[in-house]
This record gives C-alpha cells, structure tokens and sequence, in this order.
C-alpha cells in the first residue's frame, strides 16, 4: 500500500505545465466511439481514469494505441460490443459516458448502473430523461441498464439541472438521430466546448455549447480527427492555491484564464496577487490571508471541484470563512480530516464555518475522494511535522505526476510503500 506523504515545506517557487483537462479527457475518449476513422487526442493527462475508459473503448472492439506518453490514437471503425462488463463500469463513475455514443452507434447499449460515491449519491436521471426524448426504451434489471432504440428522433429536451454529465452523453446521442435536438439549460463548462468542438471536427453540427442552450443536428456518420484536449482548470487552480497557502510565487503554464475567472477572484480577495500573461498564470502569495467565501455553483460559478482546496486555504485565513456546497449535496468529507489537522470548521447543512487557525499540524489522514485528498496535500504543505495520505487511489484519479510537479517547485512530498 502506497502513501502519499507531505512534510512543512518552504514557500513554493517555480513553474508547473498543467497536463489536459481530465474532465474534457474522459468524454472525449467516449465520443470517440463515434467515430469511423483515426481519431488522435493531444495532451491526455496520464491517470488511472484515463487507463480505464481505455479498456472499456477496447473491451467495446475499438483500437486504443498510446502514440506518446499523452497521445492517444483510437479507431472505433469496428466496434460490435454494446455492453460494458461490471467489473470496468464499476470502477469509475464516468465509464457511464459510453451510454450515449453506443445508443446511437449501435442502437442499443447496456451497462451496470453507476453508484454512488463519496461526494453524493449522483443520479442518473436526467441522462435517461435525454435518451427517452430520443425515442429510446429504457430497462432496468440486476442491477443493468439498457438501452434501445430502432431510430433515434431528436428532440426538445430541458434539463431540470446543468448536469455536465447529462448534456455531454445526450449531445453523443444526438449527434447521428435524425432531426434537430435542442437542450436547454445544459450545462456550460469549458469541457462540453471542448467535446462540442471535438464532435464538430468528426463532422457533427452543433451549435451553442457554452451557452445554456445546445443545438444538433443529426448527421449520418462521424469520421476522425486530431485534437487537442484543453488544459485542466482544477488542476491549475490547485497550484494556484498551493502558491496562496505557502506563501510562495508560483507560474502556472497552460491555462485557459477565462475558465478560471472565479479562483482568480476569489485569491485575489484573500490578498494574492495575480497576474496573467498569455496562457500563463503568476500567483504570489501574500502574509497575511483575508477570510473569504466560496459557494459552489455550476459554470460559470465557484468550481465544486475546487471547494476542498480551498477550504484548506480558509483554514489559515485570518477570522470567519464560509463554503456553501450547492452542487453535491455530500462534498465535505475532508472536513474531518482537516480538522484532525488542527482546523476548526463546523458543518451546517450544505455551509462549512470555517474559523481561521495560526497553524495545522501534520497527522495521518484519508483521502476520501479526489479534491478531498488534493486538499490534504495543500495543508499538508503548511502543517508542522509529516502528513501522512492514505487512500491516495483517489489521487491518482485525476492529478498527473502530483509529487514531481510539486517536488519540482520546493515541496517536501514523497511517496512510502507501507
Ligand atoms: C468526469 C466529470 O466531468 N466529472 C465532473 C462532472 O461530474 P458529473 O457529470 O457527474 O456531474 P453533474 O453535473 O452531472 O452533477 C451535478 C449535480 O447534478 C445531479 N444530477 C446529475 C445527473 C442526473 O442525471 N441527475 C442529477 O440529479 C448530481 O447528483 C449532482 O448533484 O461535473 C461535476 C460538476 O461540475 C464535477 O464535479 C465532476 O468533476
Ligand atoms: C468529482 C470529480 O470527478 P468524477 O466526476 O470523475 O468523480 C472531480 O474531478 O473532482
């Protein structure tokens, strides 16, 4: 068993590359399903997500090749499997984004149920509300969930929610019905962009996405492509905040600052300094922290993927934070790791009351899931003594070379087989 762990480390200096968006990377994977050519993704950020929607793309009959480290070529002109095993769905809730690209490629898909996890209890609901509005028939037994489907129709579907999820597997549905689907409220995030553009490039006709209301045309067949996936914006917001909570001065390469508007607000209110330059990012950190607060909202608000780090940095902020968490209703499981820590945060309903301390102290810790265990890093960085992660599987989920990138910018971080 490995540990990631992480001791009291100097100001964080230097610069970092940020690797390709795992949230653009893994439905991008899925639509590849899509196509009928060579398809090639730049800059896919190596983590076990990634490796796993690999193996279902070839578990369905598609040819998944590694051209470089983060290069992949996939060819899907042979897929045949429209059923995904239990085993590989079971092991990441986003295998779930297949659904959509198989329905309409194959007219029919059946997959295990995705579960729960540790941040909510994630429903599925408005993905099979899209797929019905498409004429689709869908079962559910033993635990599977199948869909099928002579001819899919487009249609007018409103969202009761943005769910990211939802909009891109109804999008790869849609792409090859007949007629014109419309989504309303659909979820606006930089990677439902990246995917639109993506599909466009196979020969889709979509418009609007990164609007509330998507537009698509069905088209008979999808072709290949070359593409380049965006930078990950909570990857860099991580950085950004490891620059605020040590104090340090730190330049973060590939980022999109657009999609970042709200961590750059938000540090700047704490008393960091921000700078942008081109697709670079420069945050210098600052003495003293001013408390702030943080509510979590769909895109264009706060990130819920950046609630837990910065709940590590408020706990060092000067008086009285708060984070209100709208998007998950179970996202604060690391509150009591960081306060195992020396932090004193109280819960509220979906508010954490964060009272700023002068200093956590380093303690064994459980990573309860990916930003939880990206938060335990940060402190971990600030805290006196060793910080010992534990369950760092949900780590290496979503952060590419996390150690390195960090012990490349003065941070004392390493990782122990016990
Ligand atoms: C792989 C990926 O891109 N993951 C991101 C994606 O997850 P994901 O796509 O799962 O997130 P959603 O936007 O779908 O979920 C947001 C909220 O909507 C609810 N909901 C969702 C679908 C549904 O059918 N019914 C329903 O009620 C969820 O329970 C949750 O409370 O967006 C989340 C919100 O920005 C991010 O935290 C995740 O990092
Ligand atoms: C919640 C996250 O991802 P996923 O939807 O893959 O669980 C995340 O990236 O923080």
């Amino acid at each position: 068993m490995e540990k990631i762990m992480v001791e009291k480390s100097p100001k964080l200096k230097g610069r970092v590359k940020i690797n390709g968006a795992k949230n653009a990377a893994l439905p991008l994977l899925a639509a590849s399903l899509l196509g009928t050519e060579d398809i090639i993704l730049e800059d896919v950020p190596k983590l076990k997500d990634v490796e796993i929607m690999c193996e279902v793309l070839s578990s369905l009959g598609a040819k998944v090749e590694y051209l470089d480290r983060n290069v992949i070529k996939i060819n899907s002109a042979d897929i045949h499997k429209y059923e995904t095993s239990y085993e590989l769905m079971s092991k990441m809730r986003a295998s779930f984004l297949v659904m959509g690209p198989l329905l309409t490629r194959l007219g029919k898909t059946k997959n295990s149920l995705p579960g729960g996890c540790a941040i909510g209890t994630r429903p599925i609901d408005l993905h099979l509300k899209g797929f019905r509005a498409l004429g689709a028939t869908i079962d559910v037994d033993h635990g599977n969930i199948s869909a099928y489907a002579d001819r899919l129709v487009g249609d007018r579907i409103y969202l009761d929610f943005p769910s990211v999820g939802a909009t891109e597997n109804i999008m790869m549905a849609a792409v090859m019905a007949e007629g014109e689907t419309i989504i309303d409220n659909a979820a606006m995030e930089p990677e439902i962009t990246d995917l639109s553009n993506f599909l466009n490039k196979l020969g889709a006709d979509i418009r609007g996405a990164g609007t509330s209301t998507i537009r698509i045309k069905g088209v008979k067949k999808l072709g290949g492509a070359r593409h380049l996936i965006i930078p990950d914006r909570i990857e860099a917001g991580t950085f950004m905040v490891a620059a605020a909570i040590t104090g340090g001065d730190i330049i973060i390469e590939n980022v999109i600052s657009n999609h970042i508007k709200p961590i750059i607000a938000k540090l700047k209110e704490a008393g960091c300094r921000v700078y942008e330059n081109g697709d670079s990012i420069r945050v210098i950190g600052t003495e003293k922290l001013n408390a702030i607060d943080v509510k979590t909202l769909p895109y264009p608000g706060f990130p819920t993927d950046m609630q837990a780090q910065f709940m590590a940095l408020m706990t060092l902020c000067e008086g009285t934070s708060v984070a209100v968490e709208t998007v998950f209703e179970n996202r604060f499981m690391h509150v009591d790791e960081l306060k195992r820590m020396g932090a004193d945060i109280k819960i509220d309903g979906r508010s954490a009351i964060i009272q700023g301390v002068k200093n956590l102290t380093g303690a064994p810790v459980k990573a309860s899931d990916l930003r939880a265990g990206a938060a335990l890093v940060l402190a971990g960085l600030v805290a006196e003594g060793v910080t010992e992660i534990d369950n760092i599987y949900h780590i290496d989920r979503g952060y590419d070379g996390i150690e390195e990138k960090f012990a490349n910018l003065g941070a004392k971080i390493w990782r122990q087989e016990f």
